[in-house]
Parts: structure tokens; C-alpha cells; sequence
């Protein structure tokens, strides 16, 4: 069958032939024909309009879904449609039985015929209702909320959106009990015993939040609104709203969870008054609990100037919903500000009134961290700046960035090297190339590249550079990398200078290796000669030049290794102190010459008497030391002194003449006597000594007596020193007799100590000690002086004049000062100098030949008679003598004393007087103690004798009671 075309004319035809208001409307509801009794009905033709439109609003839907499946062939569908209400074009609504019959199959398109039947005019009241109910129907329908009525716990209707919430179709909510949309039945007696009361009361219930359970059983959150529907009675049922708030309740409590657990500050603000407030803004602001609510948001800034500030920023975009930001100092509760990041939008773009939300963010750390970078970025800034070495960034081949230096190395403005091409910083492309080579392969390497190229300047300059450069990430070779660049130009200039000049000089080495090599030869020659010279030195310096024995440091090393040597092997050792006898007679009488001679002669011999292991030093004058090692016992070191006194025995023969000298041996033993080298040298000196005043010529052991005697030596020194200061030295006078008339002819002025505790002490006591430390010349002075005063104030007494012959000691008489001290001394005392006499021993006046005679002259030509005490003790002869100024000699008591019983001191004593005379010499003798001696000294024609024949020394007052004889 062909389909058949349905053309409107025709169909419009056909329905014609109903007779009642019909129409056909194609599977959409349009109207596709119409005919003239309905177009009357509705007061319009309605073709080419959806039927609905034709429809009163509360059928509407029912009746467009019934006209679609009779379209589509719905058997579902009644197909006559009871009250339908038509809706003519004024308004006007008219009930009508709708019959809906499809058009046959195979037409096209397809269709329905409706027709309408049974037609009444619906009253305008009934009509106001309908309306009424069909908007209301439309309202609850399309209402948001879901709205359920229920009576006697029943749910009898509800709207789409209550059904759709539940999960249900609208007809199965309707008798099902209410508790099935609660969670439990408990929940729902509960929500029983809560509402019922309210509802009951007539007045409207009202929760925000309750759970329900869907038909599937999940629970989901509804505000609930409910009333009675007889408000009065209750008897009506209730109206239930429900509003679906999961989603809304979610968002708060998400809202609320990041309120409370936000590290930032989040604050409300409305009415510039603060509403609300995060645990983040009690923390950040200090404000504990609930006592910031409330507060002026100004509170929150450090000024009122401040917070104007932020208004006027912050209004003109809060006030159109835009949200606002910036960086602001605030102010916490205890008064500190902070900077800090402040976003704020307000709550409701539409209606600003609703507050503001700000959210803070302490910025104070990261403002610290800022500065802190900011300042670490300026300081590697300076330190890049100031760098000595150019340092750059480069990458794929371009130099990044530099320092300055980088720039002032390759003569370029600040900023003009960014970017540029590294290639340009070289020669030429080879170069180039050959760096990058380079550097590649150090990089791939993982090591540094590190390499001098020439480098080109802006200027097309060149200059030596060292390029020291590292990729940032070692594994990344081809990446970033940092080089340092060192302008080397000046140094290699300076080792190419240092290599030319070290050719030259290889040059000149040879050169001079050659004439060297001649100096070498000549230099070695010197070397030895100054060794030698060294060698000579030090054999100087350790040896005495006159015999070539070890001097004192030389003596004083052995003693010490030998004192160590003996320790060890447990042996003694012995220290001989020897000193000649009488050689600075030798000496003075004969001269140095012959006195060096003889002590080389002595220093000869005590070598030969000695083992080749002792050591014979000599310490200086005639003193000699014998260092006599490994002794087994101390008896062995008397064979030693015995075998020196026998070598020195025989007599020396020098200058044709047949000297004799012998020694005193001072021995000390190590370790009794002392066991360092002082304390031996010390001990044996005083052995030495004791063996001079034993009697010469002998030996002597050190004892610990000796060092009494030592002790009492120093005692007696010391006591000397302040003697005279202490005025305990006095003058005693020994008259000296004319021989012939057996008168006094002078007097000797002889000194005498006063010493407290030991009496009158003798000069032969302590002269000696005082020519030893000098104390002779002070004294002898003072002698002079006082017997000057004396010898005037006995004049002064009216004695008769009377010589005095004063004692003058060698060191006394070599004293510079003498001749000036008496020339003073007779000034003041105003003596007259014939009544002075010095005597001067044979010794002292042979001691300095020349310089004796000018002393001697000057004492002379001031009037002051001289004459030569103890003659014949030394070796001067008369007519040496007769060379000084000298009127008198004395002879020697050593003459006079045997001189009754040895013809040969007689002989010498005639000889000496016969000679004196001859020579104009008067004689006196000294140590008469007898009447022969007196006799014989008369019969030989002496002219002065002194001795205890005629008086001892005596005091002062003795002296004058013998002048005051004399005088009577
Ligand atoms: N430089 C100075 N030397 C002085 C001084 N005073 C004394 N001396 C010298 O001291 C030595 C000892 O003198 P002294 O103990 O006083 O002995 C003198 C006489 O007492 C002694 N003498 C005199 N006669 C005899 C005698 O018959 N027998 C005897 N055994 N001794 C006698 O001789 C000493 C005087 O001798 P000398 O001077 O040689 O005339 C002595 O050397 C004094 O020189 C002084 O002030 N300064």
C-alpha cells in the first residue's frame, strides 16, 4: 500500500464531515487541519499551533501527552479523553470530551483526529477556580522544595520535587507510613514528640537540619517547615516543606573545617566591627577565645591613619564584589605590628552590606626571608662585583650574564656582554671550536675545564686569559656553567721574560762555571789557610802562648770530663796547685825575658815529669796546675809531687847564669776535697799556700783547715776595708841609731792595726793582703800624712828636729797619684821634707826600671831623701843603684842576724858598707839585737844601726819621751 499523503486541505475536508469541533494534529501536537466548528469554538482558526496552546493550563500536560501517544500509536492512552477544558482565544474555558483517534497507519505523517463532544460552557466562578488550582498545581509542581501531606502518619500527595528528593515516584509516596523517610522509627518518634506538640499548638514547625532516609536508604539532610492544614483543628492533615540542604550543609561544615583548621587568619568584618574569627586570627593576633568579636577592625592596624589608608584602597573594589589585596603593617593585641598579606572580598557581591571575609597571612617571616635573600642576592652581587676574576653564566654557546670585571676585561659597557655570543670573545672560529672541544670533553669527563686561550677584546685587542668553568649540574654537560675568567697576560709575559733571562744565564753559568772552577782552586787554598788560622785561634784561645801548655779554660774542660771519667770507672783524680818560690824576684831583679825563660824552662820540665795522660796548664805567672787522673789511691799523687820538686831541683842555666827556682804544691783530691772544678782550683790554691808558709819547696794536701785559714783570710780582708775609716790603724816609731855616737839618729815610722778582739796586729799580718787588694794605697797615704802631723807637732812641742823614714810598698810607689799625694801632703802639713825619708825595697825600685827613676827623681828634687830597704835579698848590685837619686841603703837583718858567727855575711856586710861608702852611700843595719853585732857593724865603719839592741817599735807617746831624752 502506497502511503497516503495527508494535505491539510484534504483533512481539513474530511473533518468538515464531522459535524463537530475536530481536528487533526500531527505526532507533535500541532494542529495540521482544523475545521470551521472549532475554529467558532476556540475563536480562532487554530492550524499550524500546538493543540495545547488550546488547553487550560491544568490539563494541559495530561492532554498534549495523550495527543503524542495516540500519535504514536500508544493503546495505553484512553482514547477519549474526559474533561479536557478548552480555552477559547478570549479566555473563555469550555469543558469538552476529547476522543482521540489515530490516523490510519501508513499515512504520512502521522497523526491524530480529535474530536471534541459534548461541549458546556464552564461557569466564570468555576472557571476562577480552576485556574486558581491549575496555577497552584503548576506552583507545587515546579517548586524547588519538595512538599509532602500526610494525615494520621500517612504520606497521602507530594509534589514532583518531594518524590524526586526520596527517590520515589510521586504514586508511591502516596499511602506509604511517614517513619519510612525517617532513619529509624526511633528517629522518627523523636522528631514525633518534637513537632507534634508545636503543630498541635497551631503553630508552624521549623527545624534547620534533619536527617530523612531515601527509598534506597541513604540519609540525606532536609530543612524542615511544616503547618497544619486546618490550623485550628488539626484535624486537616499536614503540610510538610522539605528542603534538601546536604549540599549546603556540606559546603558549611567544609567552610567551618577550614575556618577552624586554617594556618592562615580568616576574619568577617560587618559594620567595620569584627563577627567572626579563625583559630589562625586568635594565634596571629593573640586575641584568646571569643574576645576579639566585636572589636573594631581598626584594632587590627597600627593608626588611625593607617586604617583610612586601607579603606580608601580597599573600598572601590570591595563596594563592586571585586576582591581586594595588598600588603599592610598590622597590629596584634600586645601592640607589636607585623606585615602581613591581606586578601578580602566581601560576603555577597550583590549585597556588600553582608561583610567581608579578609584572609590574613603573616608575612613577617617572609618579609625577614626576602630581606634576607634580597641582601644574600646583594652580596653575592658585591662579591661578584668586586671579584678580581671575570665570572660569567653561559649557556648553549651565549654568555648569560657577567660581573664587572668580566666587562672591564673585555673592554665592554655594563650590560652589553648579556647574551652575547661566546664565539665572539674569540680570535676566529678555529679557536673557537677548539675551546668548545676542550670544554666538552672535560665536561662529559666530569671535571673542570681549565685551560689559557687568547682572547679578543671589543677593541680587537687580544690578551692571555685562563678559563677555569663548570657545569651547574655536572650531569647535565651540555647545560649551564659558570666560568671564571683570569686575565694571565701580565704573568706569562713574566715567566716568558723569567725563561729568557734563565737562557741567558745558563749562558753565563757556563761562563762563569769555568772561571769558578779557577776561584774554587783558590778559595779551597783559602779555606785551608783560614782553618788553620781557626785552628790557631782556638789553640789561643786555649792555650797559654808563652809554654803552649792548656791555659785555664782549657784546664777547667779537662778537670770537668775528667771528673765525669772518674765517677765512672770509681777512681780519684788529683789537682796540683804549684807556684814558684821566689820567681817574682827572679823576675824583677832579671827581667821578663829571662823570667819567660825560665818559666818555658819549668813548663819543659814539669811536662817530662808527668804521664802523657796528665794535663800541666799553666793559669798564669809562675802558677802551674798538674791534672793527675785515674788515681787508684791518693797516695800515687805524693810520688807525683816529689818526682815535680825533684825535676824543678837541679838548677836552670840561662842567660850564663845557674838559676834556682823550686816549687810549693798545693794538691786537692776529687771527689773528697771538692767536686766541682772551683771548689778544686780553690782548695788546691790554699794547700798551695800552706805549702808556702811550710817553708817553700814543698807539698801540701788540702785539708778542711785550710779552708779555716781561707775563711780567716777573708775575714781579715774584709775587716781591712773599713779599718781605716774606723781610725784603728796607729804609727809606731823604731829609732835608728848613729852607730858612732850611739845617739838617735831617726826614727822608722812602722804601722800598726789596732784590731778590736785581736789587739795590735803586726804589718807583715796584713800589708801583704793590702798590696794583694789595694787598700795599701789609701793607708800608706794616711801613714804619710799622720807622720808629717806628727813629726810637726812634736816640733810644734819644741822637740828637736828628727827624720822620719817612711815605708813606701812597691804598689804604693807605682801608685800614679803618689808624687801629686805628697807634694799635698807637705804643703798642708808644711813639713819640711829633709825631716822625710822613704824607704823603698831593692825589689820595687828594680821592678819598672825607668819609670822607678823618673818617681824616684820627682820625690827627689822636692827635697825628700830616698834610700833602698832589705838590700841584698834581691839581685840589684850598688852600682845599678847608684843610677838613682838614693842616699842610704839598708842592709837586711837576714845579713845582720848571724853575722857574729858567718865570716861570709861579715864578708858581705864590709863589702856592702866599703862599697856604700865608695859610692857615697850611707849604710844602715837593720836587725841588731846584740853588742857584737853592734861592735862588729862599728869596727867595719857602718854609720846607722835599728834593731832591739836600742829599742822595739813603740807607741807614739814612747817615741817622744825618747826624742825628749835625746833633747836632754
Ligand atoms: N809599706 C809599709 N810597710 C811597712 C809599714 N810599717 C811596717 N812596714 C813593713 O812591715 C814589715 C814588718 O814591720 P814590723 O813588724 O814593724 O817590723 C819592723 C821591726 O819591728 C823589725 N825589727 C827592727 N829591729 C829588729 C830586730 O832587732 N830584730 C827583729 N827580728 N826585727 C826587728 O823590722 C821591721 C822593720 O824593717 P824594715 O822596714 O825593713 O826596716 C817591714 O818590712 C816593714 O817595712 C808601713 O807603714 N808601710
Amino acid at each position: 500500500m502506497n502511503p497516503v499523503s495527508s494535505n491539510p486541505d484534504v483533512l481539513a475536508e474530511a473533518l468538515t464531515l464531522i459535524g463537530v469541533p475536530a481536528c487533526v494534529c500531527d505526532s507533535a501536537g500541532r494542529v495540521l487541519a482544523a475545521n470551521a466548528e472549532l475554529a467558532a469554538l476556540l475563536e480562532t482558526d487554530p492550524r499550524e499551533q500546538p493543540l495545547s496552546a488550546f488547553i487550560a493550563p491544568h490539563v494541559r500536560a495530561e492532554a498534549s501527552a495523550a495527543v503524542k501517544a495516540a500519535c504514536g500509536g500508544d493503546l495505553s492512552v484512553p482514547r477519549n479523553y474526559a474533561d479536557i477544558c478548552l480555552q477559547a482565544e478570549s479566555g473563555r474555558h469550555i469543558h469538552a470530551g476529547m476522543a482521540l483517534k489515530p490516523l490510519p497507519a501508513g499515512m504520512t505523517p502521522a497523526g491524530v483526529t480529535v474530536v471534541f463532544h459534548e461541549l458546556s460552557e464552564v461557569p466564570h466562578e468555576q472557571r476562577a477556580l480552576g485556574k486558581a488550582l491549575a496555577e497552584q498545581k503548576a506552583i507545587l509542581d515546579n517548586a524547588p522544595v519538595g512538599v509532602l501531606f500526610t494525615k494520621d502518619e500517612i504520606m497521602l500527595s507530594c509534589n514532583p520535587r518531594l518524590a524526586e528528593m526520596f527517590g520515589y515516584r510521586r504514586e508511591q509516596i502516596t499511602g506509604r507510613p511517614a517513619v519510612e523517610v525517617f532513619p529509624s522509627p526511633e528517629v522518627y518518634a523523636e522528631f514525633g514528640r518534637e513537632a507534634g506538640p508545636v503543630l498541635g499548638q497551631g503553630r508552624a514547625f521549623e527545624k534547620n537540619e534533619f536527617q530523612f532516609r531515601k527509598h534506597d536508604g541513604s540519609l540525606f539532610w532536609c530543612r524542615v517547615r511544616a503547618s497544619t492544614v486546618d490550623q485550628e483543628h488539626n484535624e486537616g492533615g499536614t503540610i510538610w516543606i522539605l528542603e534538601d540542604v546536604t549540599r549546603s550543609r556540606q559546603n558549611q561544615m567544609e567552610v567551618e573545617a577550614l575556618m577552624t583548621n586554617a594556618s592562615i587568619c580568616i576574619l568577617y568584618t560587618r559594620n567595620r566591627l569584627i563577627t567572626r574569627y579563625n583559630r589562625g586570627f586568635s594565634e596571629m593576633f593573640g586575641y584568646e577565645g571569643k574576645e576579639g568579636l566585636g572589636l573594631p577592625g581598626r584594632a587590627l592596624y597600627p593608626s588611625d591613619d593607617a586604617y583610612a589608608r586601607l579603606g580608601v584602597l580597599a573600598s572601590p573594589l570591595l563596594s563592586v564584589g571585586r576582591p581586594f589585596q595588598t600588603e599592610v603593617e598590622m597590629r596584634r593585641k600586645d601592640g607589636n605590628t607585623f606585615w602581613a598579606q591581606l586578601i578580602a572580598y566581601v560576603v555577597n557581591p550583590e549585597d556588600p552590606t553582608q561583610g567581608t571575609i579578609w584572609i590574613i597571612e603573616d608575612r613577617a617571616e617572609h618579609k625577614r626571608a626576602e630581606e634576607s635573600l634580597r641582601n644574600a642576592l646583594l652580596e653575592n652581587q658585591a662579591i661578584l662585583d668586586s671579584a678580581v676574576l671575570g665570572i660569567s653564566v653561559c649557556e648553549n654557546g651565549r654568555n648569560l650574564r657577567c660581573n664587572a670585571k668580566m666587562e672591564e676585561l673585555f673592554g665592554y659597557a655594563p650590560g652589553e656582554m648579556n647574551n652575547m655570543s661566546v664565539q665572539a670573545f674569540y680570535p676566529d672560529l678555529d679557536e673557537w671550536a677548539k675551546a668548545r672541544r676542550d670544554t666538552g670533553r672535560d665536561f662529559a669527563a666530569g671535571h673542570v675545564s681549565s685551560a689559557e686561550y687568547q682572547l679578543v677584546r671589543k677593541d680587537g685587542s687580544r690578551f692571555w686569559a685562563r678559563l677555569s668553568g663548570r657545569p651547574f649540574d655536572p650531569t647535565q654537560p651540555r647545560g649551564r656553567s659558570v666560568w671564571l675568567v683570569d686575565d694571565v697576560t701580565a704573568r706569562r709575559e713574566a715567566a716568558e721574560t723569567v725563561r729568557r733571562a734563565r737562557d741567558e744565564l745558563e749562558v753565563r753559568v757556563l761562563e762563569r762555571t769555568a772561571e769558578l772552577a779557577g776561584a774554587n782552586a783558590m778559595l779551597q787554598a783559602e779555606i785551608v789557610e783560614r782553618r788553620q788560622a781557626e785552628a790557631r785561634v782556638h789553640h789561643m784561645a786555649y792555650h797559654d802562648s808563652l809554654t803552649g801548655l792548656p791555659n785555664r779554660a782549657l784546664l777547667a774542660d779537662r778537670l770537668d770530663r775528667a771528673m765525669l771519667a772518674a765517677q765512672r770507672s770509681s777512681r780519684r783524680l788529683a789537682v796540683m796547685f804549684i807556684d814558684l818560690d821566689r820567681f817574682k824576684t827572679i823576675n824583677d831583679s832579671l827581667g821578663h825575658m829571662t823570667g819567660d825563660q825560665l818559666l818555658k824552662e819549668v813548663a819543659n820540665r814539669l811536662c817530662a815529669s808527668v804521664r802523657a795522660s796528665d794535663t800541666v796548664a799553666r793559669l798564669g805567672g809562675d802558677e802551674f796546675v798538674v791534672l793527675v787522673p785515674g788515681l787508684g789511691e791518693v797516695g800515687e799523687s805524693n810520688r807525683v809531687a816529689e818526682k815535680i820538686i825533684e825535676a824543678l831541683a837541679a838548677p836552670f842555666p840561662l842567660e850564663g847564669r845557674m838559676l834556682h827556682i823550686s816549687p810549693s804544691i798545693g794538691i786537692c783530691i776529687y771527689p773528697d776535697d771538692g767536686q766541682d772544678v772551683a771548689t778544686l782550683m780553690r782548695n788546691a790554691d790554699s794547700a798551695m799556700y800552706h805549702a808556702k808558709a811550710a817553708g817553700r819547696n814543698n807539698y801540701q794536701f788540702f785539708t778542711q783547715k785550710m779552708n779555716l785559714a781561707a775563711a780567716h783570710h777573708f775575714e781579715l780582708e774584709s775587716s781591712l776595708r773599713s779599718a781605716l775609716a774606723l781610725q784603728q790603724f796607729e804609727l809606731h816609731f823604731q829609732p835608728i841609731m848613729d852607730i858612732r855616737t850611739r845617739h838617735l839618729h831617726a826614727m822608722e815610722v812602722l804601722l800598726r792595726w789596732r784590731r778590736p778582739g785581736h789587739g795590735l796586729v803586726g804589718p807583715d799580718q796584713f800589708i801583704p793582703i793590702m798590696e794583694e787588694n789595694g787598700l795599701i794605697v789609701p793607708v800608706g797615704e794616711w801613714v804619710i800624712r799622720r807622720a808629717c802631723e806628727q813629726n810637726m807637732e812634736w816640733l810644734r812641742q819644741g822637740l828637736q828636729p828628727v827624720p822620719l823614714a817612711i815605708n813606701l810598698s812597691p804598689r804604693q810607689f807605682m801608685h800614679r797619684g803618689l808624687v801629686a799625694s805628697i807634694r799635698r801632703i807637705l804643703e798642708e802639713t808644711g813639713i819640711d821634707p829633709a825631716l822625710i825619708e822613704f824607704e823603698i825595697t831593692e825589689t820595687a825600685v828594680m821592678q819598672h826600671g825607668e819609670q822607678t827613676l823618673e818617681i824616684l827623681g820627682q820625690i827627689n828634687a822636692m827635697g825628700i831623701r830616698l834610700s833602698i830597704d832589705d838590700f841584698g835579698t834581691g839581685y840589684s848590685s850598688l852600682a845599678y843603684l847608684k843610677r838613682f837619686p838614693v842616699r842610704k841603703i839598708k842592709i837586711d837583718r837576714a845579713f845582720i842576724k848571724d853575722l857574729e858567727e858567718s865570716t861570709e855575711d861579715r864578708a858581705i856586710v864590709a863589702a856592702i858598707i866599703a862599697l856604700s861608702d865608695s859610692l857615697q852611700l850611707s849604710v844602715v843595719a837593720e836587725g841588731v839585737e846584740t853588742e857584737a853585732q853592734f861592735g862588729l857593724l862599728q869596727r867595719q865603719g857602718c854609720q846607722h844601726a835599728q834593731g832591739y839592741l836600742f829599742s822595739r817599735p813603740v807607741p807614739c807617746a814612747e817615741a817622744q819621751h825618747l826624742l825628749q831624752g835625746r833633747a836632754e
